[in-house]
C-alpha cells in the first residue's frame, strides 16, 4: 500500500530555501502519514529532499525536520527552546516542566527529579510496591491463556503509575475513566461543544486536577506521610521561591501522561518481540530461573542483563516517543545549513534510533549489541528518552519496571510450561504519533 500522502499535492515548494514535502492534506497536512507511515515518510523524504526538509503537522504548522545527526544535539542547545510545545497541546502541557526553558524549568524539575533517580525510588520502596501487581496481572494472563495486549500493558501501567502516586486502589476505575477523556484532548478537534472531545477532554482534566489538588492538601495536611506526592509537595514547598499550587498540580499530571502510554506501548512491543523470537524468551527464561525471584532494588538489576537489554534494544526499534518539537530562539547552523530564529523544528528521534550511522544492523534485533558491550551507556545510546535538561525524569523507573515485568513474565509462564505465541500480523495498524505503538488488536496467546 502507498503512504497516505495526497496525490493531488505534488508541487515541489522551498520556504526559507529548505524544501516542503510534498503530499500534504488541506488542515491536516501530512499528519495520516506522519501517524501511520512515519518510517517511510521519513525515509522518502530524505531520498527525494536530502536531510532538511518542512513537514507539515496540520493544525500545529510546518515543522522544518533534520535528519542529519546533527539535529540530536540540539536538544542541549541553549538557543533552542521547547516553548512550542506548550503551543502545540496547550490543554494538556500548557505550564508544564515539559514546555519550560531555563531558571523556571529547572525549579519545577528540581523539585521531582530526586525521587525519580535510583536513591529516591529505593527509598520509596518502588520495586516492593511494583513487583506484587506486575506478578497479579501476569499470572491472569496465564489463567485466560490469550490477551490484547497492548489493552493490558495499558491497564496495567495505569495502575503501577496511580499506585506510586498513591492513588487508592479502590479509585481507579473513576481515574480510569477520566484518564481516558483526558487523552481525547491530544487528538481533540479545536470545536468546544457538549459532548464533543474537546468539552469531554477538558471536564475530565478539572476533575483530575481537582483530586489532585486534595491529594496535596492531604500531603500538606500529613506531612510524615510517605509517597510520591507527598515527597513532590515538601520538594515544591521548599524550593526557592516556592511554586505555585497549579505549578505543581499540572506536574503532577504530566507524570501521569509521561509514564503511561510510553511505557504501555514498550511492555507490549516486549511481549511481541518475546512471542516471535523463540531464542529471546529462552535466554530469558534461563536468565529468570538463574536469578529465581523479581527483582525490586535497582542495585539489583546487574544481575538480570538479558531482561535489561531485551527493554533497551526494544526500544531502539520501536522508540515511543518519535519526534521532538523545538522552537530556534536565535539563527543556528544545522549540518550544511543556516537556520532562521523563530524556526520550529521536528528532532525525528524515531530515524536517530534506527539510524545507520549509529549503529550496525539497525534493522535487526540484536541483544548483543547490549549484551557484549563493555563502555558504559552513552547519551545516544538512550536517544529514545531524549538529552540535555528535558531528558527522561522517568528513565530509571522505566528500566526498573521492565526488567521486573520480563522477569515476572518468564517465570510465570515457564512455571506453568508455556511461552507467548503470536497471534495477530504486527504491521497492520501500528501508529507513530502522537506516541508510538503497536495495534490495538494485536493479541498474544500462552500456550
Ligand atoms: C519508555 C518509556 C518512556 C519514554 C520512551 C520516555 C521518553 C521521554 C522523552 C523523549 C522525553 C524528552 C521530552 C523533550 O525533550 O521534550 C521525556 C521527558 C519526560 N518524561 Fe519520559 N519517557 C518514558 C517514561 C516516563 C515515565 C515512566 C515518567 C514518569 C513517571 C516520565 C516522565 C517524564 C517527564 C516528567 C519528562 C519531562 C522532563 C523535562 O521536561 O524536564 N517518562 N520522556
Amino acid at each position: 500500500m502507498d503512504m497516505l500522502l495526497n496525490p493531488l499535492n505534488r508541487r515541489h515548494r522551498l520556504r526559507c530555501d529548505i524544501p516542503v514535502m510534498p503530499g500534504a492534506f488541506p488542515l491536516v497536512g501530512h499528519l495520516p502519514a506522519i501517524v501511520c507511515d512515519l518510517p517511510r515518510l521519513l525515509q522518502r523524504a530524505e531520498r527525494t529532499l536530502g536531510s532538511h526538509f518542512w513537514l507539515d503537522f496540520g493544525p500545529a504548522g510546518h515543522l522544518m525536520t533534520c535528519v542529519d545527526p546533527d539535529a540530536f544535539s540540539l536538544l542541549k542547545h541553549k538557543d533552542v527552546s521547547s516553548a512550542l510545545i506548550e503551543e502545540i497541546a496547550p490543554e494538556l502541557l500548557g505550564g508544564t516542566l515539559v514546555a519550560l526553558d531555563g531558571g523556571a524549568h529547572r525549579q519545577a524539575r528540581d523539585a521531582i527529579k530526586a525521587a525519580f533517580l535510583p536513591k529516591g525510588l529505593t527509598q520509596a520502596g518502588i520495586g516492593d510496591l511494583f513487583a506484587p501487581v506486575i506478578q497479579a496481572r501476569v499470572q491472569a494472563w496465564r489463567a485466560r491463556g490469550e490477551v490484547t495486549i497492548l489493552r493490558e500493558t495499558g491497564d496495567l501501567m495505569l495502575k503501577l503509575i496511580f499506585s506510586l502516586m498513591g492513588i487508592p486502589a479502590q479509585d481507579l476505575p473513576g481515574w480510569h475513566r477520566k484518564y481516558r477523556q483526558l487523552l481525547q484532548l491530544i487528538v481533540a478537534p479545536p470545536v468546544d461543544l457538549p459532548g464533543l472531545p474537546l468539552r469531554r477532554g477538558r471536564a475530565a482534566r478539572d476533575w483530575i486536577d481537582a483530586q489532585l489538588r486534595r491529594f496535596v492538601r492531604d500531603a500538606r495536611a500529613h506531612a510524615a506521610r510517605t509517597g510520591l506526592i507527598n515527597d513532590m509537595v515538601s520538594a515544591f514547598d521548599r524550593s526557592d521561591g516556592p511554586l505555585s499550587d497549579d505549578v505543581l498540580i499540572a506536574n503532577i499530571r504530566l507524570l501521569l501522561l509521561a509514564g503511561h502510554d510510553t511505557t504501555a506501548s514498550t511492555m507490549a512491543w516486549i511481549v511481541i518481540e518475546l512471542a516471535r523470537q523463540p531464542v529471546l524468551w529462552d535466554a530469558l527464561v534461563e536468565e529468570a530461573q538463574r536469578v529465581g525471584a523479581v527483582p525490586t532494588r535497582h542495585a539489583d538489576l546487574a544481575q538480570c542483563p538479558v531482561a535489561e537489554a531485551l527493554f533497551r534494544e526494544t526500544l531502539r526499534l520501536h522508540p515511543a516517543t518519535t519526534l521532538l518539537p523545538r522552537r530556534a530562539l536565535q539563527e543556528l547552523q544545522l549540518g550544511q545549513r543556516r537556520i532562521p530564529a523563530g524556526t520550529h523544528l521536528c528532532i525525528p528521534l524515531l530515524h536517530f534510533s534506527t539510524s545507520a550511522l549509529l549503529h550496525e544492523a539497525p534493522d535487526q534485533f540484536r541483544l548483543a549489541r547490549w549484551l557484549l558491550r563493555t563502555e558504559p551507556i552513552r547519551p545516544v545510546d538512550m536517544l529514545q528518552f531524549g538529552t540535555g535538561p528535558h531528558v527522561c525524569i522517568g528513565y530509571h523507573l522505566v528500566w526498573l519496571e521492565m526488567v521486573q515485568f520480563c522477569i515476572a513474565l518468564a517465570l510465570t509462564m515457564h512455571k506453568a510450561g508455556v511461552r507467548p505465541q503470536l497471534l495477530s500480523d504486527v504491521e497492520k495498524g501500528r501508529r507513530y504519533y502522537p506516541t508510538a505503538h503497536p495495534s490495538m488488536k494485536i493479541r498474544i496467546g500462552f500456550s
